[in-house]
């Protein structure tokens, strides 16, 4: 019990580190992962041995042994019954028949089977190595030691971040720059919005921002400071990564929304007014324990739409300098969508903000509208691109 509750609370910490990242999974405690994809692998694994048993009895037995001789049984009976006689030449094809379309129909089920269980031994061992990689590539401890007290948060100079000549390949694919010489300074106060092709590298500018992995070339200055000198715990306290699929802690509507700071009776008030603001306070306030309804892992109890709209009121709980909306709020209603990006954009002056989205309507709150290529941010003009776009 008392290691149970220990292991949650590595978790915690460690998804408090990554403030809801979109890797969260992959990277919420490598040792957490790699038992959960663990035993997966085996219940897989455990399930194939089963049903590789019954195919060889119930398949193989059949296909294997009986079939392949109820020709020769049948030709043995006609031999015995019917010699000369040319009935016995369709006794043979019918057998023949048989045997062929039971083959086949056999022979196909167990290929589809081991396509099936292939694939799914091929992702899940796939997200382990990722799960691995990124907990590596953010040297997150592998150990349980866990902080007593969280290190005091380091302030920022500002909140500008600076890309200087940034190349930057992902590990997996060392040779395929996604960042060429990339270099832009976000300026704090502005908020930037961000368009380019799908695949062109938008997201990678955030990750690379988020220090999730080292850069090949250049480097990138958060507030004046180098991110590669700042603990990837302390930045990620400074920035609130809102993506299009959040996810939760099994805890409480509450403890989620407020997390890492505990909240308490005065925080409710706060709670109702982020919930307002992100259109989602009926639905809380209809369930019957409220704010305090304890959600499951992953938020799995609640549609796209409801846990992007909970995972939204943070930004009205928690402050931060700076803002990465990645295509956020993308499943909530057009209507009340348009009413939430108010709000939260009226919240947001004054800090950074990165905003990268394919729905432009969210780039009507932005400064500055820039279309990326991969080398460069090329800025666009704003009026034009949203009537064009
Ligand atoms: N973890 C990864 N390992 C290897 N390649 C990756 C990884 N993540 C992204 N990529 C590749 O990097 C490129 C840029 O991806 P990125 O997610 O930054 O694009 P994007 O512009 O945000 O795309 P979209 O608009 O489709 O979300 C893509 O070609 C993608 O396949």
């Amino acid at each position: 019990m008392a290691a149970k509750r220990r292991q949650e609370e590595d978790n915690k910490i460690i998804y408090e580190r990554i403030n809801n990242l979109e890797y969260i999974k992959a990277v919420s405690g490598e040792k957490y992962e790699e038992e959960k994809v663990d035993r997966q692998l085996d219940s897989t694994f455990r399930r194939n041995k089963k049903s590789l048993w019954y195919s060889t009895l119930f398949k193989a037995v059949p296909q294997y042994i009986i079939i392949p001789n109820i020709p020769t049984f049948f030709m043995a009976l006609a031999l015995l019954f019917y010699s000369e006689s040319p009935k016995m030449g369709t006794v043979f094809l019918i057998s023949n028949f048989v045997r062929y379309f039971f083959s086949v129909r056999s022979l196909n089920n167990e290929v589809n089977k081991i396509i099936e269980a292939m694939l799914t031994l091929d992702e899940l061992s796939s997200s382990l190595t990722i799960a691995n990689e990124s907990a590596k590539t953010l040297n997150y401890p592998t150990t349980r030691a866990v902080p007593t007290a969280p290190a005091p948060k380091i302030p920022f100079q500002n909140g500008d971040i600076v890309f200087q000549n940034v190349v930057f390949a992902y590990p997996k694919r060392p040779q395929h720059n996604i960042l060429r010489s990339f270099s832009f300074t976000f300026q704090q106060g502005k908020i930037y919005g961000i368009a380019g092709k799908n695949g062109i590298g938008k997201s990678t500018i955030t990750k690379t921002t988020l220090k999730l992995y080292d850069l090949k070339e250049g480097q990138i200055l958060i507030g004046e400071r180098n991110i590669q000198k700042i603990d990837t715990i302390d930045l990620h306290r400074h920035i609130c990564y809102q993506t299009n699929r959040p996810t939760f802690f099994r805890m409480s509507i509450a403890e989620n929304v407020c997390y890492p700071n505990k909240h308490d009776q005065k925080d409710y008030d706060k709670l109702a007014t982020a919930a307002k603001k992100t259109g989602i306070y009926e639905f809380i306030t209809k369930l019957p324990q409220g704010f305090d309804t304890v959600l499951r892992e992953g938020g799995t109890d609640l549609s796209e739409g409801q846990k992007q709209q909970i995972s939204a009121m943070k930004m009205f709980i928690n402050d931060y300098d700076i803002y990465i909306l990645d295509e956020i709020l993308s499943n909530v209603h057009p209507n009340l969508k348009e009413k939430i990006l108010r709000n939260i954009f009226t919240k947001l002056k004054g800090k950074t903000v990165l905003v990268i989205d394919h729905h432009y309507e969210i780039f009507q709150y932005v400064d500055y509208i820039y279309q990326f290529t991969g080398e460069k941010l090329i800025k666009m003009d704003k009026k034009e691109f949203l009537s064009t776009e």
